[in-house]
């Protein structure tokens, strides 16, 4: 059925770290005609395995497949009733894109049923979907690093000179280390990215985006097999056995809506269905930012810098950089910072006398709102105080999670306010640490574009054009990431050539929406210089009493070496602790020694269920 062209709608659906969100979109011009929300049920498992009561170590985040389905079962169907609204009807849909966070991915048997579905697995921790955000895989990242440092794999600078614990071979590295029989029933590890395409089209297309920068891929190899079997003998037919090559672009039609997910979401069987890809990587068209030096900065539960390069360079500590990572014909270059909203949200929930959230709900406002009007009230440099953004680990330019975070400067004093106000400066200075990384690698950031929730709030956003200097331009979009992938999804639908043509109609972008006020700036500067002092002095080997007091942490609550206590016995483990690189105070490892291969799961110890129940 042929839609006319000025009816035309795409759908866009963003898998986010809570929830997901679906958008319907006008071809023509890209305005937002509908948008629906689901917030997964499971939200992020991170203590409790569900409906086993089994106790997860720290640092781990999983989710829940199932989760994503019921986003295509209730988001795309609100989405499509709001547009109903403006004379939308589900036949005027031409295709549909997703976006996805990543590196979140999972292990699936050969018709891409997720192993935690399956019975037998569903009290398997490892069987179960790995968030961006788990961070347990520490170890394996370390000696992924160190051995393709010492055998000078070329690949490595690709990644800044460290593949981060989050992303797809650490991750699964730790499967096989600490759940062999898990591993072997893995017949594809899967990003999620690709999975819910696969439940869209009903096969497995792999999108460049994510083999790129999640899955070492690059100038068309992944790591060879002496490298993994060097790293760890069972791991040599890994690539081989468990990963495909990329088939498909960026912008792609990866095949028509089947009749299972028409069924689901409500839109017609047989429309395309665009190639996978990441919330960060999508968002850049929704702003029309896709020219060299336009970095776009993703900002909510954690920030991705993702920006277009005309040539290839080495940044130390960047993601990665993939030729066509963001679009067609340029390398993508990709950074981030693993907590931002996160880190004020934990403050929020943990740190707020109850006096603040009392004048939140009698004020109709959240405590974040309470917070900022107060935080704003003072003169930059007023609270005395300088934080380390590190509370879910760093992710660049350090690329170490074993770091965590810092409050300096506080005294009876300080009040919570000071402390917010801190931390949202501590993740500007880590903003602004990130784009020198770039203009110091000859890789110049000639505009600083946001997106993203955390663009709501007026104070946070003055206080990152104080700290970086830079006027801000703002992705004009409420989901910008869902916006990014409906133009994807017009792509896969023939109505443009390319995702930059399409950009340039349906994307949006209003620009100098906050400027910086030199005299804060220069405040900021000696602030930012403090930042520096501590971030080097923790981050680049001055002290290692970070990394020392997670394997302590890890060593009373009974956990394994290696990042994880679902292989744990009981007993408490050697540790970083008396590791010579600890002692030594040396950057690195913060969980030296390889984990047990071929270790049995079984339950966390008694320590950890007692601590963390
Ligand atoms: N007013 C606010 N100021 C600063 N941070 C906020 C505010 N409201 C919510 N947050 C934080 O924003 C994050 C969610 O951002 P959002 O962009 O909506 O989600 P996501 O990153 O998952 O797409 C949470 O971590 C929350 O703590
Ligand atoms: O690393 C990513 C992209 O490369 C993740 O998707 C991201 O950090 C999580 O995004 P969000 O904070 O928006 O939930």
């Amino acid at each position: 059925m042929t839609v006319e062209p000025g009816r035309a709608v795409v759908v866009g659906i963003d898998f986010g770290t809570l929830s997901g969100r679906a958008v319907v979109v006008r071809v023509a011009d890209g305005a937002e005609l509908g948008t629906g929300v689901h917030e997964y049920s499971h939200a992020v498992v991170d203590r409790i395995l569900p409906g086993t009561g089994q106790v997860l170590p720290p640092d781990w985040a999983l989710q829940v497949p199932s989760d994503y389905v019921d986003v295509l079962r209730h988001a795309v169907p609100a989405a499509l009733a709001a547009a109903a609204g403006a004379g939308v009807s589900a036949a005027d849909v031409i295709g549909v894109g997703t976006d996805f966070t990543a590196c979140t991915v999972l292990p699936v048997a050969t018709d891409g049923t997720p192993l935690c579905e399956l019975e037998r697995f569903a009290d398997r921790p490892h069987a179960y979907v790995k968030l961006w955000k788990h961070h347990a895989a520490q170890g394996q990242a370390d000696r992924i690093n160190e051995l393709a440092r010492v055998r000078g794999e070329s690949w490595l600078p690709r990644y800044g000179g460290l593949i981060s614990s989050e992303w797809e071979f650490a991750k699964a590295l730790q499967v096989l280390e600490e759940d062999p029989e898990i591993y072997a029933a893995t017949a594809q590890w899967v990003e999620a990215a690709d999975w819910i395409v696969w439940q869209l089209t009903g096969r497995y297309t792999r999108n460049a985006c994510t083999a790129g920068y999640k899955g070492i891929f690059q100038d068309g190899v992944y790591p060879s097999p002496e490298f993994l079997r060097a790293l760890a003998p069972g791991f040599a037919g890994f690539v081989e056995d468990k990963l495909v090559p990329p088939d498909g672009r960026l912008g792609d039609r990866a095949g028509g809506l089947t009749e299972q997910a028409a069924a689901w979401t409500g839109l017609p069987a047989g429309i395309a269905v665009c190639v996978g890809n990441v919330d960060a990587h999508v968002t850049a068209p929704a702003g029309n930012a896709v020219a060299p030096g336009q970095m776009v900065a993703i900002m909510g539960t954690s920030t991705c810098h993702v920006m277009n390069g005309e040539r290839l360079a080495d940044v130390p500590g960047m993601c990665g950089v993939v030729d066509g990572g963001i679009t067609a014909g340029l390398f993508g270059y990709e950074a981030g910072q693993s907590g931002v909203g996160d880190i004020f949200g934990h403050f929020v929930d943990t740190g707020v006398p109850a006096a603040y959230s009392e004048r939140a709900v009698a004020e109709g406002r959240s405590v974040h709102e309470v917070l900022t009007e107060l935080a704003a009230a003072q003169p930059v440099g007023a609270h005395g105080l300088v934080a380390l953004d590190w509370q879910s680990g760093n992710r660049s330019v350090l690329v170490d999670h074993e770091l965590s975070g810092v409050v300096l400067g506080q005294t009876l004093q300080t009040r919570p306010e000071d402390v917010y106000r801190a931390l949202i400066e501590a993740t500007a200075f880590g903003a602004r640490t990130i784009i020198e990384a770039f203009e110091g690698a000859g890789v110049p950031v000639e505009e600083l574009v946001i997106a993203g929730g955390l663009t709501k709030n007026a104070l946070l956003m003055q206080i990152y054009a104080d700290v970086t200097r830079r006027p801000l331009s703002v992705v004009d979009s409420a989901q910008a990431p869902a916006l990014g992938s409906a133009i994807h999804a017009a792509v896969a639908a023939g109505a443009y050539p390319d995702v930059p043509a399409a950009a340039a109609v349906m994307g949006r972008i209003r620009r100098g929406v906050f400027l910086p006020v030199a005299a804060n700036s220069a405040v900021y500067d000696r602030l930012f210089a403090e930042y520096t002092l501590l971030h080097d002095h923790f981050g680049r080997g001055g002290n290692a009493v970070m990394h020392r007091l997670k394997a302590l942490r890890r060593e009373v609550l009974g956990v394994t070496p290696g990042g994880s206590g679902v292989t744990g016995s009981g007993a408490p483990e050697a540790d970083a602790v008396g590791s010579d690189a600890a002692a030594a105070g040396a950057p690195g490892p913060g969980t030296p020694g390889p984990a047990e291969a071929g270790a049995v799961p079984a339950r966390p110890s008694a320590a950890l269920q007692e601590a963390l129940a």
